[in-house]
């Protein structure tokens, strides 16, 4: 899929990322609320909640954007302000990145690539490498979201960074283009790198990220493998008469309840089911392994909450943060 890798293939120490006891207040608002959670090299780490859980603003934080009101997030043990080769060592491409409309894709990256003593050639390289080398010419302003979602990305590769922090890299994205990035971030994290990516959807991180760390209103609500926020899958079975199999699963010490069209049964076992289904003399018309619903998990953990959202008024739980605006310590861009 990779017609060249990101840097000749060589290998990445990444380095941890640290949130700890992270708070910022706006005001009255608290948008992000005493988070603790670390990201480890080598892996790509979905980091999830509704809009306006505090995602962005724990990205900013991370990337030295936003001064925390308590508590720290710091990059392989230092603060991003006190890193020696910032551009080598994080990649950033946040949310709200804005590209000059009037300027190519190409020239955006040269730019960049001399303030950073880099050459033009890496730019071609990093053009061809997220898949926009034809519009490489064209006006910035003339982009599609898909298209300004990789020329951040090239943007944040530019340094040939140990850390990635993306900030919602999927949105305007086709599927071909989710498909892409999913291959891409894999890979990405295979080379040892620190992968953080923010999403607003847990169904869409889940083939790709190898951790998840949820948060609504700010706060934690649960950190994980996918696999362990799933669970143990269980049985799905329909049959003819689900209660008499009911009986038969708990003389075989197997729990189920019955369910709309059939019963879900404690086990990822489908031979035991279908054994007991067998002895007890009932037909089996379906039986499947059935895992949790990720989106319905990510819905009751963030109880459906969307700050940017509600009527509530600002400075209540769940009402939209006053206008007031930090004071932002440095650029905000992709070439962070
Ligand atoms: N500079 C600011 N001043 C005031 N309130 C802010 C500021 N930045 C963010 N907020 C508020 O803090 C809350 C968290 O915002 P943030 O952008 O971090 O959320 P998010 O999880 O990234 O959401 P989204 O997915 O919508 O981008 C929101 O209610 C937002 O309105």
């Amino acid at each position: 899929m990779w017609r060249m890798s990101t840097s000749a293939g060589a290998r990445h120490t990444g380095s941890r990322l640290e949130i700890s006891n992270l708070s910022k207040k706006f005001g009255g608002f608290t948008a992000v609320d005493d988070l603790t959670f670390t990201v480890e090299p080598g892996r790509v780490t979905g980091f999830l909640g509704p809009n306006g859980a505090g995602k962005t603003t724990t990205l900013r934080m991370l990337l030295g954007l936003v001064n925390p009101t308590s508590g720290s997030a710091t990059i392989g043990g230092r603060r991003y302000r006190d890193l020696d080769n910032p551009l080598g060592t994080v990649g950033a491409a946040l949310e709200a990145t804005n590209f000059h409309p009037g300027r190519s894709g190409r020239n955006h990256l040269r730019v960049m690539a001399a303030a950073a003593g880099l050459p033009n050639s890496r730019v071609d390289e990093l053009l061809d490498l997220v898949g926009i080398p034809a519009a490489a010419k064209k006006r910035a302003g003339g982009y599609s979201m898909g298209m300004r979602q990789r020329l951040g990305l090239a943007a944040a590769l530019l340094g040939d960074p140990e850390v990635l922090i993306l900030d919602e890299p999927a949105n305007g994205l086709d599927p071909e283009g989710i498909r892409w990035l999913r291959g891409f971030l894999t890979h990405l994290a295979g080379e040892g790198r620190t992968v953080l990516v923010s999403s607003h959807m847990l169904t869409e991180v889940q083939q790709t990220a190898d951790e998840v760390v949820i948060i609504a209103n700010g706060r934690m609500v649960r950190s994980g493998t996918v696999a362990e926020l799933q669970g143990t899958p269980r049985a799905f079975v329909r049959t003819s008469d689900p209660d008499t199999l009911v009986g038969a699963l708990r003389v075989a010490d197997v729990t189920a309840e019955t369910t709309e069209g059939g019963l879900l049964v404690e086990t990822d076992d489908l031979r035991v089911v279908g054994d007991v289904a067998l002895r007890a003399g009932l037909p089996i018309w379906e039986l499947t392994r059935k895992a949790a619903d990720l989106e319905q998990l990510f819905f009751d953990l963030t109880d459906g909450t969307n700050r940017n959202y509600t009527g509530a008024p600002a400075g209540d739980p769940g009402g939209p943060a006053p206008a007031e605006r930090d004071a932002i310590t440095g650029q905000e861009g992709a070439n962070l």
